[in-house]
């Protein structure tokens, strides 16, 4: 029998987070971090906005002026970027892509435009909106002055967007997934359901369409400059295979991609021989029309074009 190459399998596709400002993105992916690091890894944004007091450049924001990020954004360095806040905010190709060459899975934590955009782009990725408890507003109000990062003035602005960002979300079919941050830790519990870590039966839903409400309750904790100690939860070894075999998810350079691909396209891709499992071969990456040849073609389909053997 002969030798089959087929693309290499991991890891999945990314993950679109989004929701009101002060609802828990940050504090909910930080644990992710923390606990799976070797899993997730998060795509690193471009603000225009200030640096708060823990935050550091290139690992929470990379924290760029205006100007420069406009010019950026002009020559297609973006997959998306959003006005949010009276700031600019971006996702460039480089953030998604060096999480996906680090064989992980990505996570964006973006606004309800760049989720948006991201849907219209050619990445192709899973959608979780994440709600306060109700009385929303009032609880976000209180997240907001909690985390104590903003002027009065921002937090006002950042409570009128998320009214906005709560209305669209309600009729959205944007979002795979609703997912309600009452307590942290069964939130966190949630998420992880999602993601089909712990439980064999939550991966199944990973990948659907159906809206799925998640509630939990009340609890504290901050983001990534958190001090929570290192105990990892349960259901840490029973990831789902889901994670460990993408069947038929097309990868581009270490991305999924749905549709055309917009830029870049100077890296390798991995594939591997389908007999040895684990070995892999680097090829120079494919113009963009190649990418799209056989994008919807079941794994194991040959690619044997360029490949060197290495
Ligand atoms: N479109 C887009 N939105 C982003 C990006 N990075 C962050 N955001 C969103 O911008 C909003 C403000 O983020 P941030 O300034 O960190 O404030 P916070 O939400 O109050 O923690 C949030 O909704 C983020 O999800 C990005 O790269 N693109
Ligand atoms: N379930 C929760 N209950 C109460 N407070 C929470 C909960 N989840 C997060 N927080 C707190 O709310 C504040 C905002 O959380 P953060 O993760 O910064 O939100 P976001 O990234 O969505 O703006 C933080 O001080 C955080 O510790």
């Amino acid at each position: 029998m002969g030798m089959k190459a087929v693309i290499v399998a991991e890891p999945p596709q990314p993950v679109v987070i989004c929701g009101p400002s002060g609802v828990g993105k940050g504090t909910l992916i930080g644990k992710l971090m923390k606990d799976f690091p070797d899993k997730f890894g998060f795509s690193v944004s471009h603000t225009t906005r200030s640096p708060r007091v823990k935050e550091i450049d290139g690992v929470h924001y990379h924290f760029a002026a205006r100007p420069v990020m406009a010019q950026e954004i002009k020559e297609g360095k973006f997959l998306e970027s959003a006005e949010v806040h009276g700031n600019l905010y971006g996702t460039s190709w480089a953030a998604v892509e060096a999480v996906a060459d680090a064989g992980k899975i990505c996570i964006l934590d973006i606004d309800v435009q760049g989720a948006q955009a991201v849907r219209k782009s050619a990445l192709k990725a899973t959608y979780i909106f994440i709600k306060p408890p109700a009385p929303e507003e009032m609880e976000l109000e209180k997240r907001l002055r909690g985390r104590g990062t903003e002027t009065e003035e921002q937090i006002q602005k950042r409570l009128r967007g998320a009214t906005q960002e709560l209305e669209r979300a309600k009729d959205s079919t944007l979002f795979d997934h609703i997912l309600v941050n009452a307590n942290l830790d069964q939130a966190y519990d949630d998420l992880k359901a999602l993601l089909g870590l712990g439980s064999p039966a939550a991966s199944a839903h990973f990948n659907g369409t159906a809206k799925h409400p998640v509630n939990g309750s009340k609890m504290s904790s901050n983001g990534f400059s958190s001090s929570e100690n290192g105990s990892s939860p349960n259901g840490h070894e029973s990831v789902s295979d889901h994670f460990k075999h993408a069947v038929g998810s097309p990868r581009t350079n270490g991305l999924f991609l749905n549709g055309s691909h917009q830029s870049k396209s100077n890296g390798v891709m991995k594939l591997s021989n389908s007999m040895s499992g684990n070995y892999s071969h680097t090829l120079p990456i494919l113009t963009s029309s190649d990418l799209l040849v056989g994008m919807h073609s079941a794994t194991g389909s040959p690619r044997a074009k360029g490949i060197s053997a290495s």
